[in-house]
C-alpha cells in the first residue's frame, strides 16, 4: 500500500476526497535514515482491525500516566507502553508495561518500537516553558534534538505518530483574542520555538515522506492526581490543592492574566479522538483545541463559591508573566470542531467542582489518617 501512498495534494483539500496523484512515496525514500529497503514489512503484519501498538515517551509527567490508563481501557493493558528516564511509583510501574527510553538514543528507540511492535506513538517527553527557559540547552536538546528522533523513527517505522504543541507556540505578534490555527508564530520561549520547530517538522515529514503527524495545541491542562512539570500555567493546578489544604493561595501571575485552560479527561479525549480520526476527515495536521478561558482572578472567585474563606494574594514571577502576557487569551478551535467533531465537556464550573471534590476527599483522607 506504501507504494500507492501519494505525497501531494494539489489544489484541493483531502477532505473533499480531490487528491491528485503526483509523486509515489517511493521516489522520494521511505525515511531521511539509511535504512533497509524492507525495513516497512512489519507494518503488514497489522490488519485495520487489530489495536494498536502504543508507545507513550515521557509518560510520568503531568499527562502520561492519565493516557495511558485511557489507552488501555481502550487496546488493552498490554498493548500500552509507558516510558520515561525517570523511576516510575509502584502504582504506575505495577499498572502495565514501563520500560526506560531516553528519546535523546536513537538505538535506544528503535529497539524499543521493533521488540515491542509499537505501531501509534506518543510523544510526550519535553521540557515546558518556565523549566526551558532556565535551562535553554537541555530543553533545545530534548525538544529539538529528541523530537528529530522521534520523526525519524516513526518515518522509519511507519508509525501513526502524536506530538502535543501548545499555545506557547504563539507569541506577542500572534493575534491573541482569539487565536486561529494559522497565524504569525513568533514565540520567545525555547519551548515554544521548540514547538513551532515541531509542528512544521511533523507536517513535513506527512508530505515529504508520508508520515501519519497528529498534532494538537494543547492550552494550559489542569489534573487533579498528578503534578505539572515546569510551565507557566502551573498555578490553575496549584490553586486547588492550596484552597482545600490551606484555604489560601499565592498566585505567581497577575490577576488579570487571561490564558486558554482544559481539564484533563478533555485533553486525553481529544488526543484519542484525534488519533482516531479517519485520515481524511483532517484537513490540517495541527489543530488547536480549547475548552474555556480564564485569568486567576476569575478562577479564586469560582473556587471561593466552594471555600467561602479562600484567600488569593499575589506574587508575581516576571519570567513567568512574561511568557503568559505573550500567549494567547483565547483559542478559536473551530477547525477541531468542524473537521473531527472536537467537542469539551468541562467548563470553569465543573473544573472546579470537580477538581476540589477531589483534593476535598484527600484532604479528609489525610485528616482521618
Ligand atoms: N501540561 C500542559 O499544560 C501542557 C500544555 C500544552 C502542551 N503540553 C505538552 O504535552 C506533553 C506532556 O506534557 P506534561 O505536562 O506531561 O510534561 P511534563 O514536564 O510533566 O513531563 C515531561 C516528561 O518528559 C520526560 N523527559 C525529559 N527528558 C527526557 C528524555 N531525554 N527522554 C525521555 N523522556 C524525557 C520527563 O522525565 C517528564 O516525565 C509535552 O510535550 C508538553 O509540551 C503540555
Ligand atoms: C501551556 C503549556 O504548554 C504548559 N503548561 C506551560 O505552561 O508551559
Amino acid at each position: 500500500m506504501l507504494f500507492i501512498r501519494m505525497l501531494k495534494r494539489v489544489g484541493q483539500s483531502p477532505a473533499c476526497g480531490c487528491w491528485t496523484p503526483v509523486l509515489p512515496v517511493r521516489f522520494l525514500g521511505v525515511s531521511p535514515r539509511q535504512i533497509p529497503a524492507d525495513a516497512n514489512f512489519h507494518s503488514a503484519f497489522f490488519s485495520g482491525t487489530d489495536h494498536p501498538r502504543v508507545l507513550i515517551t515521557g509518560g510520568l509527567g503531568q499527562l502520561g500516566v492519565g493516557l495511558a490508563n485511557l489507552l488501555r481501557k481502550r487496546f488493552g493493558k498490554d498493548n500500552v507502553v509507558l516510558s520515561d528516564i525517570r523511576k516510575p511509583p509502584d502504582h504506575v510501574f505495577h499498572s502495565g508495561p514501563f520500560i526506560y527510553s531516553d528519546i535523546l538514543d536513537y538505538k535506544n528507540l528503535r529497539e524499543i518500537v521493533v521488540n515491542n511492535r509499537i505501531t501509534w506513538l506518543f510523544h510526550y517527553s519535553a521540557l515546558l516553558s518556565a523549566i526551558g527557559e532556565a535551562n535553554v540547552s537541555l530543553a533545545r536538546a530534548v525538544n529539538i534534538t529528541g523530537l528529530h528522533n522521534i520523526l525519524d523513527v516513526a518515518a522509519e517505522h511507519n508509525l501513526r505518530l502524536f506530538v502535543p504543541s501548545t499555545i506557547g507556540a504563539f507569541g506577542p505578534t500572534s493575534p491573541r483574542n482569539p487565536t486561529p490555527d494559522l497565524c504569525i508564530q513568533r514565540p520567545r520561549t525555547i519551548y515554544g520555538v521548540s514547538k513551532v520547530h515541531a509542528e512544521l517538522m511533523g507536517e513535513y515529514y506527512h508530505y515529504r515522506y508520508g508520515l501519519d503527524f497528529r498534532c494538537l495545541r494543547y492550552p494550559g491542562i489542569i489534573s487533579a492526581d498528578s503534578q505539572p512539570g515546569g510551565g507557566t500555567t502551573d498555578y490553575a493546578v496549584q490553586i486547588f490543592h492550596d484552597a482545600a489544604k490551606h484555604g489560601k493561595f499565592e498566585c505567581n501571575l497577575e490577576a488579570r492574566t487571561r490564558l486558554p485552560m482544559m481539564y484533563i479527561d478533555d485533553c486525553l479525549r481529544a488526543t484519542l479522538e484525534v488519533m482516531e480520526a479517519p485520515a481524511e476527515s483532517l484537513s490540517m495536521r495541527t489543530y488547536n483545541v480549547s475548552a474555556m478561558s480564564f485569568t486567576p482572578e476569575e478562577l479564586a472567585q469560582e473556587v471561593l463559591k466552594h471555600v467561602p474563606e479562600f484567600q488569593i494574594t499575589y506574587n508575581v514571577d516576571a519570567v513567568r508573566q512574561a511568557i503568559a502576557d505573550s500567549w494567547p487569551m483565547k483559542f478559536d478551535d473551530s477547525n477541531a470542531r468542524k473537521d473531527w467533531g472536537w467537542k469539551h465537556r468541562f467548563d470553569l464550573p465543573e473544573l472546579v467542582t470537580t477538581m476540589l471534590n477531589f483534593h476535598g476527599s484527600e484532604t479528609r483522607v489525610a485528616q482521618a489518617n
